[in-house]
């Protein structure tokens, strides 16, 4: 799904009613009805609601709603708040509508803020994509107001106050929603991490603007719906045979660390590779042939870390159709030079992560031996460690996209909505996953997911794209077998599922 910019979305409301055509009223009947008809499905007509609209057109969406909720029996109580002078046009004519229904409470100072109760629930429909400036007097009180009580909130299209494509200063005061019901598309903001409690739970109303203007307008910003990650997923032939779907090497592992030697190579099996090769250290030769019989091992020279050598070939990493390195290798100098030796011999892409990332940001002249098109997953720490710090999630976007481009290599930076950066500079942010995915291991999972893609022959940005996926997707279904608390990352290999 595309992420569009405000700018944007304004053109996009512009191009639906010439084109459609539909009146600007109709189209705001059509948001709210999409609203309440998402409303009166989760909630009952018992549970008292109070709106609070503005003089915009997310205001004129609130009186809308609030119409329509009274029409269905609903105990509504209408806020507006007076901080201007004038409406927009459809919000006046939707605020004239209403008062046949019922007399607004008009909010203009402090004391005109009515109680909030814990059982009601409020409606925010004070300021929508339109925010321009910092919310101030009247307007910051009621938010302050909403944020202290006990109440439920849910934000009509954004939380007011909440910029959906750039920065809020530390300060800035915004609603803190249970829930965003936003309008055919995600915003940008949604997506990135500081800004969790001005969204909430977050869902997209399809109010079908117009088709055409979305797929005609360029944007770097993606969202991997479930729709486009199933159309990434190839199908088998019948006449395949395990040649068919790549040879993988894993490196991995080092003394205390062969466990995600193991994690990584179970991964990778139950993500369709065709054969598999690990090599881990001497001491992890009868822990991982016991364990994971369906992989070949190649044992180190060295007994504790990896010096990508062993008595049964040389280092040949040409032959392998894809190479994971990273889980639990630890950053010992052979290691080092292990990695260095590959990085000059490798000619295809490749996934690095964990030391293998780290000891990339201590020998800065490797970066620049990554072949083309490689896969770098790090989490927020060990990007730094390749980069810079940043100022706020804006900036951390910016430096990612950079990075990617740069170098020439995907980065698939963890986290909620993991960030997959592409060589070309666009990001798609990951649909799947749960915080119960933020324990040991479910990295060298995933290192394991997308190098069994990778070895099938996916380009990097596919096999990245669907392997962050379809790993969130095993935490999510593992996660609502047992819950978050315990999940492991044992429970997420269990759990992948390539019947999507
Ligand atoms: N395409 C769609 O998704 C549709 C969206 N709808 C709704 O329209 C709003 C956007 O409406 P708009 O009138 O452009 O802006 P706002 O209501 O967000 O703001 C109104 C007005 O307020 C002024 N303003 C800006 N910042 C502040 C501030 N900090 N304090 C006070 N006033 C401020 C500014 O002048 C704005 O013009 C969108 O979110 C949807 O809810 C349509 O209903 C359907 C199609
Ligand atoms: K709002």
């Amino acid at each position: 799904m595309k992420i569009l910019n405000v700018n944007q979305i304004r053109e996009l409301d512009q191009y639906t009613i010439q084109h459609e055509p539909i009146a600007p009223i109709n189209l705001m009947e059509r948001a709210s009805e999409a609203f309440a008809d998402w409303f009166v499905a989760k909630f009952p007509a018992t549970r008292p609601v109070k709106i609070f609209c503005g003089l915009g057109n997310n205001g004129g969406d609130g009186m809308a709603v609030a119409r329509m909720l009274l029409q269905l029996d609903y105990n509504v109580e209408v806020n507006v708040v007076r901080y201007a002078p004038r409406e927009s046009d459809d919000c006046a004519h939707n605020h004239r509508r209403l008062k046949l229904l019922t007399n607004p409470n008009y909010i203009e100072k402090p004391q005109d803020m009515p109680a909030l109760r814990h059982n009601e629930i409020v409606i925010d429909a004070i300021l929508g994509s339109g925010l321009s400036r910092p919310t101030e007097g009247i307007v910051k009180t009621v938010i302050e107001a909403i944020n202290r009580s006990p109440a439920m909130v849910i934000s009509i299209d954004i939380a007011s106050g909440l910029y959906a494509d750039r920065p809020n200063q530390p300060g800035d005061v915004i609603v803190e929603p249970d829930y965003t019901l936003t309008f055919q598309l995600p915003k940008l903001a949604f997506l990135l991490p500081k800004n969790s409690r001005y969204v909430g739970n977050w869902q997209v109303l399809d109010i079908r603007l117009s088709r055409r203007y979305i797929d005609q307008t360029r944007t770097l910003y993606y969202y991997t719906n479930p729709e486009e990650a199933r159309l990434l997923l190839r199908t088998r032939d019948r006449f395949s045979h395990k040649g068919t779907f790549g040879h993988a090497l894993l490196l991995a592992g080092s003394y205390g660390k062969i466990g995600a030697a193991l994690l990584a190579s179970r991964a990778c099996l139950r993500s369709g590779v065709g054969l598999l090769t690990v090599q881990t250290p001497r001491c992890g030769y009868d822990i991982l042939q016991t364990n994971v019989p369906e992989a070949m091992c190649r044992p180190d020279q060295h007994e504790h870390v990896l010096t990508g050598m062993s008595d049964i070939s040389g280092p040949d990493f040409s032959e392998y159709s894809a190479v994971g390195v990273g889980p639990g290798i630890g950053q010992s100098p052979e290691t080092v030079s292990m990695l260095r030796g590959l990085l000059q011999s490798l000619r295809k892409p490749a996934v690095f992560d964990a030391d293998a990332l780290n000891i990339l940001a201590k020998n800065r002249d490797l970066l620049g031996l990554l072949p083309e098109r490689s896969i770098l997953t790090p989490h927020p720490k060990e990007f730094e460690r390749l980069t810079q710090r940043w100022e706020n999630d804006y900036d951390k976007l910016e430096i990612l996209q950079d990075f990617a481009r740069r170098y020439d290599v995907v980065v698939v930076l963890k986290g909620a909505h993991t960030a997959i950066a592409t060589p070309e500079g666009e990001v798609h942010f990951n649909s799947t996953g749960n915080p119960g995915l933020s324990t040991g291991g479910t990295g060298d999972v995933l290192t394991g997911v997308i190098t069994a893609l990778l070895a099938q022959g996916y380009d990097p940005v596919e096999a990245s794209v669907l392997g962050v996926y379809s790993h969130g997707l095993a935490g999510d279904i593992a996660a609502a077998n047992r819950g978050q608390i315990g999940l492991t990352a044992t429970d997420v290999i269990e759990h992948l599922r390539w019947n999507m």
